[in-house]
Parts: structure tokens; sequence; C-alpha cells
């Protein structure tokens, strides 16, 4: 279908406000939280995160799609996002090693999509008044249909998402004869942390999210893994998984959380998280580490954090790295242990490699616990 011929298109926000655009391939109406990500490059990454789950992604860059798509840029077995709001939608694409385009990969999830939309003044919008649920629709429904539909949608805070995302078995992934083992929880795990440990010689055991600390113990891990993962970390409490995360925490092995992950070892150890604003979402949020002094770019994908203040009271929790934009945890540590995760994410895929350092902090942790001079 040419340009020319797509369908109007309109995006409704909980607040009232809407917006109008063109629908990109599929029609119908999606719903979820809307949060915007910075990042000029990196879509497919972004649209296969996990921890987008249940989100409509507004993305800032000038031009989606014009690279094309290539499997091994996905961070999951598929689109993970509830929809996708952006400005231009290239049906054209130019890339060597692309092996398809954009719109067909949508089409084949059966992804919402609406451009020609004025992302710059939503944004603006979002930043200004904050995160809320929105629903987009290609299909023709009027706008109190939508507002109507939009009343049913639950807010992300105290929403569940990890069961919708983990893995249903627990699977293994790298070389089984690698030097070391590593237990991960799965509460929405992208590929490419996997693939980080992978090149770090370590062998992953991927757990279903709501595995029990006896099951996870039989693997012989030298250290436990605590990934990233949609939805909101308080709501995982009522399913049991601070219990397991404690007692992970407790079994005196290196531990290293990321973003969710992070969150859950907090909450674990009785400092609460809270609902940011709107969130930190993109490849060039600034985070200084407090021990080294030094700056890293950081990928980050957010929308809840760390209480600053109890973290800043407990006794055996340090603050390791902190956000320069806005002075937010964006890494601690356990004073006693060799426990440490960060609200960002160092597998940065897509994004800097600037953090990528932790992943070798982790397996030192592990070495040192194995006692060899590898
Ligand atoms: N990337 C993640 O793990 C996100 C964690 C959590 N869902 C949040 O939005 O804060």
């Amino acid at each position: 279908m040419e340009y020319t011929e797509r369908k109007k298109a309109v995006l409704v926000l909980k607040d009232g406000t809407v917006f109008f655009g063109k629908s990109v391939g599929v029609e119908g109406t999606a719903v979820g939280e809307i949060c915007f990500n910075t990042g000029m490059t990196g879509y497919q990454e972004i649209f296969t995160d996990p921890s987008y789950f249940g989100q409509i992604m507004l993305s800032t860059t000038a031009h989606l799609g014009n690279y094309g798509v290539n499997e091994d840029e996905v961070d999951s077995d598929g689109i993970k996002i509830a929809g996708l709001v952006c400005k231009n939608f290239s049906y054209y694409h130019s890339r060597p090693n692309s092996e398809s385009d954009l719109l067909t990969y949508l089409e084949k999830a059966n992804l919402i999509a609406i451009s020609d939309v004025d992302t710059r003044a939503l944004t603006a919008h979002i930043r200004d008044n904050g995160a809320m649920n929105a629903i987009i629709s290609t299909d023709g429904k009027s706008i109190d249909e939508l507002k109507a539909l939009l009343e049913e949608v639950p807010s992300m805070e105290g929403l569940e998402l990890s069961s919708k995302v983990s893995t249903k078995e627990p699977y293994f992934f790298g070389n089984p004869d690698a030097t070391y083992k590593v237990a991960a929880i799965d509460f929405g795990i992208k590929t490419n942390i996997l693939r980080c440990f992978e090149e770090r010689d370590c062998y992953v055991k991927v757990y279903p999210y709501n595995v029990s600390f006896d099951t996870l113990k039989e693997f012989g891990a030298d250290g436990y893994f605590l990934s990233n993962g949609p939805g909101d970390p308080q709501a995982l409490a009522n399913l049991g998984v601070l219990d397991t995360v404690s007692k992970v925490l407790d079994a005196g092995m290196p531990v290293f959380g990321i973003c969710l992950g992070h969150q859950l070892i907090g909450l674990s150890q009785g400092v609460n998280t809270f609902k940011m604003f709107s969130g930190h979402r993109g490849v060039n949020h600034p985070v200084m580490n407090l021990d080294s002094t030094q700056g890293e770019i950081t990928s980050q994908n957010h929308g809840f954090a760390i209480n600053k203040e109890e973290l800043d009271k407990h006794a055996n929790l340090e603050l390791t790295h902190v956000h320069l934009n806005d002075g937010t945890v964006a890494g601690m540590k356990m004073k006693d242990r060799d426990v440490f995760s960060v609200q960002y994410h160092p597998e940065s895929s897509p994004g800097p490699h600037d953090s990528r350092y932790l992943f070798d902090i982790f397996v030192d942790n592990m070495k040192k616990a194995k006692g060899t001079t590898l």
C-alpha cells in the first residue's frame, strides 16, 4: 500500500489529549502506558525488550524503519511492546545486512502502529504531565469510544507483568563447558544479557520468575543473576518472589541484578520502590560511578526506582551509582557480601558499552568465590 493511502489513526491519552496520525499497517486498537525512548537507533532491540511489555512505545527519533530488521538484533522471541507511535515511518530501508523491512516485521507480530504524529509535542506533553495510559486506534473508532476503552486499562502502578514474559520452563544458554555457571531468574530477561555472560565464559541456566530457591540451588551455580523485566516491582512481592530473592542473597554467593532485579534486591531488604514521574528510557543517560568518580553513558528503560532516602539509611546497602540528570539511585551494593545491582542496562542493547565492566566484576566475584586462579 502506498504511503498516501494509509488510513487515519488516532492516539488518545488518559488525560483526554488527542493526537492524529496515520496507520502504519495493521488495523486495530492497542492500549498500554505510553512511554518515550530517546534512542536514535536500536528500534528492533527496544521493540523486543520484554521490559516494555504492556507499554506503547513513543520513539522520539525522526525516522523508524530506515535500516530494516535483522534477526541478530532481537532481545527476546519477538515484539513485546503493546503499540508504537512515531514521526516518520520508512517503508523503504537500506542496510547491507538487513534481512527484511520493519513493516513486515511489525505486521507479522500484529503490532498496531501510528506514524506522522507530532512526537516532539507528545513527548513534551508526557514530560510535563507524567507517564499515563494511552490508546491508539487505526480502525476508525470514535474518540468517545476510545476514551471509554481507556477507562478499563489498569494503571502500571501495581501491575505484575513478569509472569506474562518469563520462560515457562528452565533453559540453558552458552557453552556447557564454560568456567562459570550462573543461575538466572527470568523476570523478562533480554537475550543480550545472556550473550554478555556467554562472552565471559559463563554457562547460564535461566529459570521462570517463580522458581523456588531450592530448585535454583540444584544447578550448583557460581553466581546468581536477577534479570530486568516489566511491570511494578512491588507487585512481585505478593507472589513470594522477595522471599526467593532474600534466600539468593543469603546464600553468600556473588549476585548481580539489573533493573527489575535491582529493584527486587532493594525491596527484599526493606527499601521501597516508587513510580517515577515519566521514567528513563534512552541510550544516553549519564550516570556517575561513585567509587571511580567516572561518568558512564548508559542505556536505560525503567519507570520505577529505588527510594534514595531509605537506601541512604540502610545499614547494609550502599549507593554506588547515581543518575546525573535527577540524582536518582542508579546502582547499589551490599556491604557485607558480593551483591551489586544497577538500575540501568549494562548489556546496552541498544546503547553504548561504557558499563559492560559490571559483567566483568560479577565474573571476577565468581572467580574469587571459586578460589581459582584462572
Ligand atoms: N528494564 C526493567 O527491568 C524495568 C523495571 C521496571 N519494570 C520499571 O519500569 O522500572
